[in-house]
């Protein structure tokens, strides 16, 4: 930049277009920078991006821990998410960075992995580092902050970590990051994630607040005499999944070890229980949130649906222990529900019982049901003429005399399905509500959250 050591300018200036681009940047491969708090990920990633900044998920709330944006390097696109932000806590910092990788590694389709090359492996880091070996995403290694050349003989160092060569870089000043944007190139799948999506059973996590029965249900569908798999005894990090048979279907319940292990529950172990909680999620295509049909929801439970919801992911809403509901807790259950779960009204529920084995087969036709929801798009044309009749029955609201117009509409993603309306102006939060209401009623969104986001065309000035 300012005249340092050999600046590089990372980013092709194109600037991608809005709409017309659309399917390329669904298509594009998804990378995930990992690493430590103040190692650089911000700074890196605002390298790789020319300070451009371009955010790609912008909707408060969705993703807080996440930040996707769309990137270009010789001309490839692919997407490059920083997982950083995390408040980092004293006792909880390795298990955090930990999740944090474990995420990428099911989400991604390469890692940044990214360590401070001066002050080298930390604990943490080679926590991190034994995360992403056993994954199947390939890392590229980044060691950060080496402005100049003195700096760049401690970085050999850290093939220590097992993940081969380490790349030094300077986010400060560019210094390496073209290189480093050729290597990840190199091991970036060519081909859209798309074509990944078929392989495998699909992954579901199976959550809810302590002794709804998460264990019970597990036991029962895997069968009680299945052995533990997982060796490495007293772990938290371990994700361990169960291979479930239902409905003529398997099924990947994620990160089941803790659901085994019932050791690993004692006291003080509720921190952990969130963070897997948390990490189940992410991992997952659906979740199950399993309430106890005998009692009250509580705060608790709505905490878990709020997690999954605002992870993206689809959800099924399972009653357990519907063995001691009668009549009377039945009514009362209707009514709790009514009030409580308003926010989820779309998604299906199952009354189950896993001490009597109850229903619990039906769990695969709502997971079917949620899914396919899930990864439902509606092509650009069907929505646009969709839309047109929609807002032209019921128009925006005007605000200080001007009604915005909708101009058109695109499905961006699927998986949760997410749409962008293009308006000239602002459109109140009722009224997405609105449009999100009439995209369930008339295309079964069952199961699955729509996020709705506005982008506001600037006028062509005709
Ligand atoms: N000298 C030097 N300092 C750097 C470099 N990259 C980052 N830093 C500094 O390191 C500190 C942390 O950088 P960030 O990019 O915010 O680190 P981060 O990993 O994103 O941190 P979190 O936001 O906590 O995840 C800042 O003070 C940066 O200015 C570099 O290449 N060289
Ligand atoms: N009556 C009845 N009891 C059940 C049922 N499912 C689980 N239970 C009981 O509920 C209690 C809690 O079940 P667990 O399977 O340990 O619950 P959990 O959600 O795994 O609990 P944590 O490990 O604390 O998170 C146990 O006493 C179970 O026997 C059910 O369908 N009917």
């Amino acid at each position: 930049m300012e005249g340092m050591s050999e600046p590089e300018d990372v980013v092709d200036r194109e600037t991608p277009g809005a709409a017309a681009e659309e399917e390329d940047v669904l298509a594009a491969p998804v990378v995930a920078v990992v690493g430590r708090p103040n190692v650089g990920k911000s700074t890196l990633v605002n390298r790789i991006l020319g300070r451009r900044e371009a955010v790609v998920q912008d909707v408060p709330g969705v993703t807080r821990d996440r930040i996707a944006y769309d990137a270009l390097w010789n001309g490839r696109r692919f997407t490059l998410v920083d997982t950083g932000g995390w408040e980092p806590d004293a006792s909880g910092l390795q298990a955090m960075v930990s999740a944090q990788a474990e995420r990428a590694v099911t989400t991604a389709d390469a890692v940044l992995f990214v360590v401070d090359g001066r002050t080298g492996a930390t604990e943490t880091d080679l926590t991190v580092a034994r995360t992403l070996r056993r994954g199947s995403r390939p890392v590229v290694l980044v060691a950060t902050k080496i402005d100049d050349e003195r700096f760049e003989p401690d970085t050999a160092e850290l093939w220590s970590l097992g993940l081969g060569e380490p790349h030094p870089v300077s986010g400060l000043h560019g210094r390496g990051s073209g290189d480093l944007l050729d290597v990840l190139l190199d091991v970036l799948p060519e081909a859209p994630r798309e074509t990944e999506r078929h392989g495998g059973p699909r992954r579901v996590a199976l959550v809810g607040r302590p002794n709804v029965g998460k264990s019970s249900l597990l036991n029962k569908l895997t069968g009680e005499d299945r052995s533990v798999v997982d060796s490495v005894a007293g772990t938290t990090v371990d994700p361990v999944d169960s291979l479930v048979d239902l409905g003529g279907d398997t099924w990947r319940f994620v990160d089941t070890a803790g659901l085994r292990r019932r050791v690993n529950q004692a006291s003080g172990m509720e921190y952990y229980a969130s963070l897997r909680t948390a990490a189940a999620i992410e991992a997952a295509e659906v979740a199950v949130v399993l309430l106890d049909a005998a009692e009250r929801l509580t705060e608790q439970d709505q905490r878990v649906i709020a997690e999954v919801v605002d992870a993206g992911r689809a959800l099924v809403l399972a009653f357990n222990k519907w063995d001691l509901v009668d009549d009377d807790r039945r009514e009362q259950l209707g009514r709790e529900a009514e009030r409580d779960l308003a926010r989820v009204g779309w998604a299906p529920r199952v009354n189950v019982s896993a001490r009597t084995g109850r229903a619990v087969e039906k769990l695969a036709g709502a997971l079917h049901t949620s899914l396919e929801s899930w990864d439902r798009r509606i092509p650009t044309g069907r929505l646009n003429s969709w839309l047109t009749e929609v807002v032209a029955q019921t128009p925006p609201p005007a605000r200080g005399g001007r009604s915005p117009r909708v101009l058109f509409a695109t499905q961006a993603d699927t998986r949760p399905p997410r749409f962008v309306l293009f308006t000239t102006g602002f459109l109140e939060a009722g009224y997405r509500r609105f449009v999100e209401r009439r995209l369930r009623e008339d295309f079964d969104f069952t199961g699955t959250p729509i996020e709705i986001s506005v982008r506001v065309r600037e006028k062509r000035g005709r």
